[in-house]
């Protein structure tokens, strides 16, 4: 947990906090309906953002929350599983009148997703609550449920009457995997756009919600010194990476159905290849820039079988280290079974076929059990022509920018400089900005500001269907060629930095993989 205290003076009595965030003229005022009550995403993630948001003043005064799960607990109960939730998870500490304040107005439901009374009882009692909380039949209904329930649930929401109501407005918050392939996300899209409207249907990408993600078109579109040279002409090669410590844990059973591909790739890799590469919008209208990004995703070099077997490596994590301590490998793992296939790790090497990219190789990556943690978007930029400082060549670094996405948040710029003192020695330098050092900001999760975007019908942050429609493209190519193949698992130990094949992907180009370490240095 990140510990962050509200200072008391920004509190009154009620538990209302001082509004120092501006607040919005939109009619917030809703009932959040939460599937998937119990689970570990809304313990974990969803609860502790609604917390925070109530200790920044941004969640509506007429509101009111309600979850629904399968086993059986009063409110009582449920309140004080959400309240150690928060404890937990929330980055502002637990402040007694800011629960107070929030805890009362959490209501827990029990029923199956299946079953007709359930959804009955559901519309009454909201009715109820809309009378006590006056939220004007608005709704938020958040699937934090299997994806096999995203069909049934809203198809019994528009049957039971909860949805289109002329006076007032419903959303939905649909969560990831959208479908597990293009032609499962196709029939899953045609049926909750049945229900909800593509305005009001919210395709949750929580990489989007991550602050670092909001400030890449800020960095790039608000400095002169960027945009230029942000294009083929100054840049050699731009690497993505996403790497995590972690193994599987204890999601074997979903993974299995997903592996690296479709969990990150399909996703969040890709929104972040996007947001890198899109064209500057029109406007910062939510469809201005989903135009653009979408237009990047279908000017994707179009992979063949040839081109997957040369550009697209897979691997699988064996037993290994991971921060000193012996871990089992992927295949060993709890509900994985012991022949797996599943890949814990991929890494692409991708062209943009537009004017702005064309000849700059994107490489991505993305593991588990990988030796660091990190977000990283290196942009690595041409060398100059050879003339003045030939001699030094070899002391030449590249010129690097990174965008630091996590888990330090920031933007690192390396450059070539004269090393003090000495006659004609070059050395690089950096400059390094850090917008989450200690002390400094306590950023807003990314469910924060997804539910709070969500609150305020704002949906930029979240995919439009034809943005999802082409990543599945783009992933199902690859999925249908390693299908043919038996890969050799497992091919990295825990705790490196993924298999050979990936090293041998961008050396062949004259390249390696970089990172920019704690020691501020590429590594
Ligand atoms: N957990 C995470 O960090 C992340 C999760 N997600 C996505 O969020 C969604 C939820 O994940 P997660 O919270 O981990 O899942 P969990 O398995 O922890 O929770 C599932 C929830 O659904 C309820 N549920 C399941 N079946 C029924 C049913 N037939 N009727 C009523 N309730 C039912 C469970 O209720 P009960 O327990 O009472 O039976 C529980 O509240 C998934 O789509 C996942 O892919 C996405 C990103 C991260
Ligand atoms: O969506 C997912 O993301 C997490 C990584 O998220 P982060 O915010 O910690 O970077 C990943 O562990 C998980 O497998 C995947 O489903």
């Amino acid at each position: 947990m990140i510990e962050n205290s509200l200072p008391e003076h920004l509190i009154d009595n009620a538990g209302n906090v001082f509004n120092f965030i501006n607040s919005t003229d939109t009619d917030t005022s809703c009932i959040l309906v939460i599937f998937g009550g119990t689970g570990d995403l809304t313990h974990r993630k969803l609860m502790p953002a609604l917390y925070n948001l109530q200790c920044t003043q941004k969640l509506p005064g007429n509101f009111a929350v309600v979850a629904i799960g399968r086993r059986e607990k009063s409110n009582e109960d449920y309140r004080y599983e959400v309240y150690n939730s928060i404890k937990n998870f929330a980055r502002f500490d637990m402040h007694a009148k800011v629960w107070q304040n929030l805890q009362q107005k959490i209501y827990y439901q029990r029923f199956n997703f299946t079953d007709d009374s359930g959804y009955i009882g559901l519309a009454d009692f909201l009715q109820r609550l809309d009378e006590r909380y006056q939220t004007r039949g608005n709704r938020i209904f958040y699937l934090a449920v299997a994806p096999e329930y995203f069909g049934v649930i809203v198809e019994k929401l528009q049957a039971h009457g909860m949805v289109r109501n002329k006076t007032s407005w419903q959303r939905a918050m649909i969560e990831k995997p959208f479908g597990r392939d293009l032609s499962s996300a196709r029939q899953l899209n045609k049926k909750i756009t049945g229900v909800f409207a593509e305005k009001n249907t919210y395709r949750i990408d929580h990489y989007l919600g991550k602050e670092m993600l909001q400030n890449i078109m800020v960095i790039r579109f608000a400095n002169m010194f960027l945009e230029p040279i942000w294009n083929n002409q100054f840049i050699d090669n731009i690497q993505i990476t996403s790497c995590e410590m972690v193994g599987v844990e204890n999601r074997g059973s979903y993974y299995e159905q997903a592996g690296a591909l479709l969990d990150m790739v399909q996703n969040h890799m890709l929104q972040l290849l996007t947001l890198t590469a899109m064209e500057p919008p029109a406007s910062l209208n939510t469809e201005a820039i989903r135009n653009e990004k979408v237009k990047v995703l279908s000017t994707l070099q179009e992979f063949t079988p040839d081109l997957v077997q040369k550009n697209v490596v897979r691997g699988q994590y064996g037993s290994g280290t991971a921060q000193g301590k012996p871990v089992p490998g992927y295949r060993q793992e709890e509900l994985v079974p012991p022949g797996s296939n599943t890949e814990t790790f991929v890494a692409i090497k991708v062209n943009i076929e537009n004017f702005r990219w064309a000849g700059v190789p994107f490489y991505i990556r993305t593991g588990k059990r990988m030796p660091f943690k990190a977000t990283q978007i290196i942009v690595q930029f041409k060398s100059l022509p050879p003339i003045l400082y030939a001699r030094l060549n070899g002391q030449l670094h590249s010129n690097l920018l990174v965008i630091k996405i996590q888990p330090q948040e920031g933007v690192f710029f390396q450059f070539n400089a004269k090393k003090p003192g000495a006659q004609s020695q070059i050395v690089p330098v950096q400059m390094d900005f850090c917008q989450n050092c200690p002390d400094e900001l306590n950023s807003p999760e990314a469910y924060e500001r997804l539910l709070f975007d969500a609150l305020r019908g704002d949906s930029t942050l979240f995919t439009r269907w034809d943005e999802v429609e082409h990543s599945w493209r783009f992933v199902d190519t690859i999925a249908a060629t390693w299908r043919q193949y038996t890969p050799d698992f497992p091919n990295y130990p825990a705790g490196h930095r993924g298999p050979r094949a990936a090293e041998e992907l961008i050396s062949r180009d004259g390249r390696e993989w970089l990172h920019i370490g704690k020691q501020q240095r590429y590594v």
